[in-house]
């Protein structure tokens, strides 16, 4: 291990991108697929479970994240899911994270609303009591699904209002799914005190970026990295210190970037946007957040007190209270100190 390596394994972090059902771990995804073999594409075994996880582009990946989707069909499933990533993101030193959650994808399948959010809940108070890690929701709209399913996430964001909620997302593809037509919706999740979150700017240009502020009043953006392709786009990003949540190795293996060294992370950091680094959907991409950090480390060229400010930055970034944020950088500051 390099000094690096066990720097950015001992830091205690947050995690603000995230997808619940694409951190399922490899061991859950078989189990769940051997229970409901037959009925599903999704393979039962290790090595070929890594090669149905090897996208195409983007299109290819969605289709085998909703494969994935489709083997959780009850709560049970979801507090399963839910409580084994609580105890991966704890291994990583993970204090706090944003979970993207799509209740939309299990209602659909037959679970009931205040069952889904009982299970998420349950496994936020495991989580909290079993890893000493606070977990809080995102609830996105599967875009892909259109505005039947904004409409059914608004609903069930306003009516469950699990005490985990934070942010209302927008995930899923973005060509042919403009982000203009969600507005009445986000509208309603901010009146309702809910963060806006969408994704924009990963697999489209800057102009997806400028219609979620405009028109979403995003106060974070998913990816964003198109971005970089436009220098108007970043100056306003770093007045208004809308900041982004970059996903280094998801751009690689969603083919949004074709080599990392190609990655606009650098670009965007020179032009003062700010920044986290997150891992989206770990296992599938055959990451974790300890490797983004190291990735990042790689492209900014970082050190540790480089990667001890990326650390404290998702902190600032997130809808964490004020308690919290300042417990956790105190213990980033204590951790960097005490270092080596
Ligand atoms: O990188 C990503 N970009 C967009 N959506 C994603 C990504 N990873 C997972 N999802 C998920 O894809 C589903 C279908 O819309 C949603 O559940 C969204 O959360």
């Amino acid at each position: 291990m390099t000094d690096l390596t066990s720097f950015i394994a001992g830091l205690p972090k947050a995690e603000l991108h995230v997808h619940h059902v694409g951190s399922a771990s490899p061991r859950i995804v078989a189990e769940l697929a051997a229970r409901h073999e037959g009925s599903s594409p999704v393979p039962t075994d290790p090595a070929a479970l890594e090669k149905y996880f090897e996208f195409h582009d983007f299109a290819h990946f969605i289709e085998v994240y909703l494969s994935v989707v489709d083997l959780i069909r009850d709560a049970e499933d979801i507090r399963l899911l839910t409580y084994e990533i609580a105890r991966e993101l704890s291994r990583q030193q993970v204090r706090y994270a944003e979970l993207t959650v799509t209740p939309y994808s299990s209602v659909r399948r037959g679970i009931p609303a205040p069952a889904f959010c009982e299970a998420i809940e349950d496994a936020r108070a495991g989580a909290r009591r079993d890893f000493g890690l606070e977990l809080a929701w995102c609830f996105d709209i599967p875009g892909e699904a259109g505005l039947p399913s904004a409409e059914e996430t608004l609903r069930i964001a306003l009516e469950q209002r699990p005490d985990g909620l934070v942010s209302f997302g927008l995930g899923g593809p973005e060509i042919g799914v403009p982000r203009p037509q969600f507005k009445p919706y986000f509208d309603k999740a901010r009146a309702a005190g809910l963060h806006s979150v969408p994704h924009a700017g990963e697999t489209t240009g800057p102009e997806t970026i400028w219609d979620a502020i405009r028109e979403l009043g995003a106060e974070r953006i998913g990816h964003g990295i198109a971005a970089a392709q436009d220098e108007r786009l970043m100056a306003y990003l770093a007045e208004h210190q809308i900041p982004l949540e970059v996903c280094p190795t998801s751009n690689l293996r969603t083919r949004a970037v074709a080599d990392l060294a190609e990655h606009p992370i650098g670009r965007l950091v020179a032009a003062g946007v700010p920044i986290s680094v997150n891992s989206d959907d770990p296992p599938m991409f055959g990451t974790t957040l300890e490797q983004e950090y190291a990735v990042a480390a790689g492209l900014l060229g970082l050190d540790t007190a480089g990667v001890a400010e990326l650390a404290r930055d998702a902190v600032r970034h997130s809808f964490r209270s004020d308690a919290g944020k300042a417990e956790l950088l105190a213990e980033i500051d204590a951790y960097h100190e005490n270092y080596g």
